[in-house]
């Protein structure tokens, strides 16, 4: 008998945890830390400090779970309605919204503390307009008013870049800004694929996403206008920056030449599902392959091994 309700409330416990948890839409949560770890690692020219990259990542997930959970507590009237966010901990009743807004308060309070005693006041403060920028301009603001909601809030998915980059120099440059940039151009592709798939959903709670107000050819030609302007804009890393070297360079050549094939079909093809599910999908890949590229020609080593292989070639 005491064994059951001991085991009852361990499970309650463990549901409570759990509601929490899925607050903070912690799917999202790696790849805008894949972004920051990219961009400390170029402003570090591969010499990261492991403790620094450590809490500049903790504060990184601390302010993007807030900013998701105040989303999830203004949107709760839309989110029971929409068949895809029915279940959230909102509007299936398992949180109440003022413990969320609670909850989210000290998010934000937790990350702007690590991030000021740890790292520095640069990241913090940056990071905090990050959640304020998706709270108040694309949620609020935006969000339920135009079909650009995406394009302008996306600045707020592209913030963390700046956060690695300052949390390195303590200061922004050009190639933080060009970081940012292109994460920026990289969401309305990556967002209006999956608006092509669930745009029913949108348009039922009168959402203004650009699938839902336009038909889907506006949308794939916007895809298309954005991913034209995306692919070339990670080239500028290589010239005029001169930052990343040949890694970055062939690997962003096929990830962009991927890209565009899929942006290309859909766009003569936007009435088909599969297409927008193979974009959205690619997208996150390119996303993380991209970064992964930049970590990596970012350590000196690589360099190195490179002229070993060049000189290896050339002597046979
Ligand atoms: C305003 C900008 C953005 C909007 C409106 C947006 C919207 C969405 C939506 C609605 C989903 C589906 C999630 C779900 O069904 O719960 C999604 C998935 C995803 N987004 Fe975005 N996104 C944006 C920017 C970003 C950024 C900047 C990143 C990271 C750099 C990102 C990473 C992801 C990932 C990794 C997924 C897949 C999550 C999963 O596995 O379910 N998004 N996005
Ligand atoms: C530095 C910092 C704090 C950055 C945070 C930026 C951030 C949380 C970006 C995530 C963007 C995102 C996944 C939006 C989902 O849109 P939605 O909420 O409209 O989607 P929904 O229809 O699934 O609710």
């Amino acid at each position: 008998m005491i064994g059951n309700t001991v085991t009852r409330r361990y499970q309650n416990f463990l549901e409570i945890v759990q509601s929490y948890y899925q607050l903070t839409k912690p799917r999202i949560i790696p790849l805008l830390l894949i972004t920051t770890t990219a961009s400390m690692s170029i402003a570090s020219r591969g010499k990261l400090d492991l403790i620094l990259l450590l809490f500049t990542l903790a504060g990184g997930t601390f302010a993007a779970a807030s900013a998701q959970t105040f989303n999830c507590v203004y949107d709760r009237d839309i989110d029971y309605e929409m068949e895809r966010t029915r279940h959230r901990p909102l509007p299936s009743g398992r949180v109440q919204p003022t413990h969320a807004l609670i909850f989210a308060i000290a998010l934000a309070c937790i990350s702007f503390t690590l991030l000021a005693a740890f790292v520095n006041l640069l990241s913090a403060v940056l990071a905090m307009s990050g959640i304020l920028f998706y709270v108040g301009v694309y949620t609020h603001l935006l969000k339920r008013h135009t079909s650009l909601n995406i394009v302008i809030g996306g600045a707020a998915g592209a913030i963390p870049t700046l956060v690695g980059w300052a949390a390195v120099t303590d200061s922004v440059s050009w190639t933080a800004w060009l970081l940012f940039a292109i994460v920026f151009l990289w969401t309305p592709p990556h967002f209006w694929a999956l608006a092509l798939m669930i745009s029913e959903d949108y348009a039922k709670v009168g959402v203004p996403m650009l699938p839902v107000v336009a038909d889907n050819i506006t949308a794939a030609r916007q895809i298309w206008v954005y991913t034209l302007l995306l692919i070339p804009s990670t080239f500028l890393l290589l010239e005029p920056l001169n930052v990343m070297g040949a890694i970055y360079g062939s690997t962003t050549f096929i990830l962009g030449a991927i890209f565009i094939k899929k942006a290309w079909a859909l766009l003569h093809n936007s009435e088909d599902k599969q297409l927008a599910r193979s974009l959205f999908l690619y997208s996150i890949l390119y996303m993380m392959l991209l970064c992964a590229a930049m970590v990596i020609d970012s350590f000196p080593i690589t360099h190195k091994l490179i002229e070993v292989i060049l000189g290896f070639l050339v002597s046979r």
